[in-house]
């Protein structure tokens, strides 16, 4: 494995393994390890009947009698990811098994330090993340089928039933959809495109990516709402924990970190840093803080590819029509998902969040908290626009209107 620090355009044609990237799927973990050595049986047995522990209001109690296990056991990247997916599903039942009323303050040592371990081995904080429950949270059902929704099934889950497990594999889908494009980044690199102006044509691979968006039939708005979406909450810019979370035995001091998001994403950014998409001052702060919920060979290819020459620069210093019609389709690409992206905002947080108000919440008042504000922690509708209307002015012939 070569030092990423030092990669140029050229090693990034040949070393996908430095980033921790699959040449099949991408930023998504292939193959998961779906289970532990025995050593951590506890683990795996509580984060696999999660659901029913949360229903049930037990895992707090059983939480608190796990032993301090030592993460020194856990062998290899595979087994971290696992365990780091395991404790980040323990994390987030033990914080809001009561619901927003009664969140845990404090996080049990026995849970709270073999997970900010584990965290650290992997460079992840310790909160459930878009890199485990997306990119690492998944099997097949038959193991020589093909990586579809039908075969595709989630490791672990939160209540909510297949709308949580919806969530997590169409999200899972979209990233595995997008390796085409992150495959198509590496001949686009902006090192590269210097020399090889042929190269830039391979843009256009970006392109299918965004016809892969599917969304409804699998989540249920009114379950997304009001039941899963406050699993994914961290303990930041949260008016539910003001203070942050305690991890016993690791430092005297709460801590804030943010909930899990999609936003989380590597691959959105990566199109973002190849197109060389600018947001605004703010938008562009959230998104920058999100990468550090990344994993850092991810966080590092976004960094390496927006510290190029941005590919924009070059498309237009070339003065060939045809370039600029294939960056404009990848533009317009990423704008028509954010468009498509703010309509499944709308459809899975404003709305039920008005029905919520007015009738008095169905599940009494879980996620009122919540309401407008995404798990991340953002002021969604004006972020999210902000980002799709930047995004929309990087295209180099300006239309009236992009769907
Ligand atoms: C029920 C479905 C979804 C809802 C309700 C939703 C909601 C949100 C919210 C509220 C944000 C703002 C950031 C935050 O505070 O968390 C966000 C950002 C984001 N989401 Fe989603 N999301 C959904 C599905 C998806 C899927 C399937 C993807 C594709 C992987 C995705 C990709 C993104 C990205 C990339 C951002 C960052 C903003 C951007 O770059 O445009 N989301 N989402």
């Amino acid at each position: 494995m070569g030092n990423i620090e030092s990669y140029t355009g050229a090693a990034l044609v040949t070393d996908l393994d430095c980033f921790n990237l699959s040449e099949r799927s991408g930023f998504v973990l292939e193959q998961p390890e779906i289970d532990l050595p025995e050593y951590y049986r506890v683990w795996m047995d509580l984060a696999s009947n999660i659901t029913p522990l949360i229903q049930s209001h037990q895992l707090r109690v059983l939480v608190d009698q796990m032993p301090v296990l030592s993460p020194y056991n856990l062998k290899g990247h595979r087994e971290l990811r696992l365990a780091h997916l395991a404790l980040g599903f323990l994390t987030m039942g033990y914080v809001w098994q009561e619901g927003q009323h009664l969140p845990a303050k404090t996080l049990p040592k026995s849970l709270a330090l073999p997970y900010s371990l584990v965290s650290q081995r992997l460079g992840l904080p310790p909160i459930l993340t878009y890199a485990d429950s997306v990119l690492a949270n998944w099997r097949l059902k038959d193991p020589t089928g093909a990586m579809e929704i039908g075969n595709l099934e989630t490791l672990f889950s939160f209540p909510g039933g297949e709308s949580c497990q919806g969530f997590f594999l169409v999200s899972l889908l979209v990233e595995k959809a997008a390796s085409a494009g992150i495959k198509a980044s590496r001949y686009v690199c902006p090192y590269l495109c210097i020399t090889h102006t042929s190269n830039v044509c391979l843009s256009c691979h970006v392109h299918p990516v965004f016809l892969h968006v599917l969304f409804s039939g699998h989540v249920d708005p009114t379950s997304f709402h009001g039941i899963l979406r406050i699993f994914f909450s961290g303990w930041r810019d949260n008016p539910m924990l003001p203070d942050g979370l305690l991890y016993e035995g690791v430092g005297v001091k709460p801590i804030m970190l943010s909930g899990g998001s999609a936003a989380q994403s590597p691959s959105i950014q990566c199109f973002d840093a190849l197109l060389g998409i600018c947001h605004e001052d703010h938008a562009a702060s959230f998104l920058r803080r999100m990468r550090e919920y990344m994993l850092p060979s991810h966080r590092q290819l976004i960094e390496t590819l927006s510290s190029g020459s941005p590919l924009r620069d070059f498309v237009l210093s070339c003065s060939r029509p045809s370039l600029c019609i294939n960056y404009d389709s990848c533009v317009s690409a990423l704008v028509n998902l954010r468009s498509y992206h703010l309509s499944v905002v709308a459809r899975y947080i404003t709305i039920p969040g008005h029905r919520a108000r007015a009738m008095g919440c169905p599940f009494n008042g879980v996620c009122s908290a919540l309401d407008d504000t995404g798990t991340g922690g953002s002021n969604t509708l004006p972020f999210l626009k902000s980002i799709r209307d930047s995004t929309r002015r990087a295209l180099i012939a300006q239309p009236r209107h992009i769907t």
